[in-house]
């Protein structure tokens, strides 16, 4: 059984084509006849170039958009490490099926769907809108096991594949990955220090809020789980199944899926750059496919997104999740292509090039 889930993520992974380098140097070589300066539109001009290689196209048709936010709880909060309780993760999977959310007013703003899918809560959830493709109730406290068994975390992973396959066979192009989970930046840091390399200190942030003493608690309690369950770095399901979570895992899916359908990816914030660096170790094919949104007010966000090789658009001092910096950069992944497809060109303006 488990082998057959490794195979089925191996076929996607081996679907991801290389990025095309041709087209984006057109893309380049179109940017540079606009009426402007070349490069003076700064990363407007190098996102259209990414868009451009990644599609195959000067200018891809990104009208439908969806941001995908995965949904899990996390033993982990047993220990303390979050400003607020485990409940709050199922209540705001209602906030985000009824759309009064952060990320609901945010999507409703850039034309994207979310689509919230249940991989993880440990409650019963029914809603029309859900998308309910539980794997675990809750990953176990990874301070005294394994999050999540080998199985579980392989599955997680083709369920975000699958709900991108999905709304890809619905006409979405541009996917952003979002994520609810109280307790999550601590299996986001201890993933983070496991595979970067960084200290637990230097990848612990303060998440929803904690104070002092919460974060040398939280430090401590990635310090422990990594010393008891060893995650073996150079193995990422490994590291993604002692320390991470379901909606982890479901957005690591999501990364690899968005890449393994020719479909760019904008990643939110530290959660969803954990994710993004598991699905770079996994399949390092899928890095051109992935645009940083934000820096994230969270501690180690900037040295995690540099080891992935991704630089963020902007930095607004957030610090939510639920994937509201993916879909704000919508808009400008928007301004990018309509530049691209509206200016003017030297010639056609009857402007003097330098
Ligand atoms: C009301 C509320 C809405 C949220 N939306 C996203 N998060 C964010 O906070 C959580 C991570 O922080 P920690 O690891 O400290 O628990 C995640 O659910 C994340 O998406 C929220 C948190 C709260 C409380
Ligand atoms: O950057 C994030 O994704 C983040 C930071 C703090 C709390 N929740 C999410």
């Amino acid at each position: 059984m488990a082998d057959d889930l490794s195979i089925k993520l191996a076929e996607t992974i081996k679907k991801i084509k290389p990025f095309n380098e041709e087209s984006a140097s057109l893309a380049d070589h179109h940017s540079d006849r606009l009426t402007k300066p070349p490069g003076s539109l700064g990363k407007l001009e190098s996102i259209a170039r990414q868009l451009a290689g990644i599609s195959g196209q000067l200018w891809p048709d990104l009208s439908r958009k969806a941001v995908i936010v995965m949904a899990g709880d996390h033993g982990v909060c047993e220990e303390g490490v979050s400003a607020f309780p485990q409940a709050v993760t199922p209540q705001m999977v209602m906030n985000f099926l009824n759309g009064g959310a952060a990320v609901n007013v945010l999507a409703r703003q850039a034309g994207a769907d979310v689509v919230c899918v249940d991989i993880g809560v440990n409650a019963d959830l029914a809603h029309e809108r859900l998308v309910c493709r539980k794997i675990v109730r809750g990953t176990a406290n990874m301070a005294k096991q394994p999050a999540m068994t080998r199985e579980e975390t392989v599955q997680a992973i083709l369920v975000g594949i699958e709900v991108v396959n999905e709304q890809v066979k619905q006409g979405f192009r541009l996917f952003g990955t979002g994520e609810m989970g109280i307790g999550n930046t601590t299996a986001s840091a201890a993933i983070t220090t496991v595979l970067t390399g960084l200290s637990p200190e230097e990848s612990v942030g303060r998440g929803t809020g904690i104070n002092d003493a919460g974060w040398l608690n939280k430090v401590d309690v990635v310090k422990r789980a990594i010393e008891l369950n060893q995650p073996d770095a150079s193995d990422p399901i490994d590291v993604l199944a002692k320390v991470g979570g379901a909606e982890i895992a479901g957005l690591v899916g999501v990364i690899i899926g968005a890449a393994a359908n020719g479909c760019a990816v904008v990643i939110d914030g530290y959660i969803s750059s954990a994710a993004a660096l598991v699905a770079s170790r996994l399949a390092e094919q899928s890095k051109p496919y992935m645009i940083a949104s934000h820096l994230s007010q969270e501690k180690g966000h900037l040295k995690l997104l540099e080891s992935i090789g991704l630089s963020p658009m902007i930095q607004l001092e957030m610090r939510l999740g639920e994937g509201t910096g993916a879909v704000l950069c919508f808009h400008f992944i928007d301004a990018a292509l309509h530049l691209m497809q509206e200016m003017a060109t030297f010639e056609s303006a009857g402007v003097s090039k330098g």
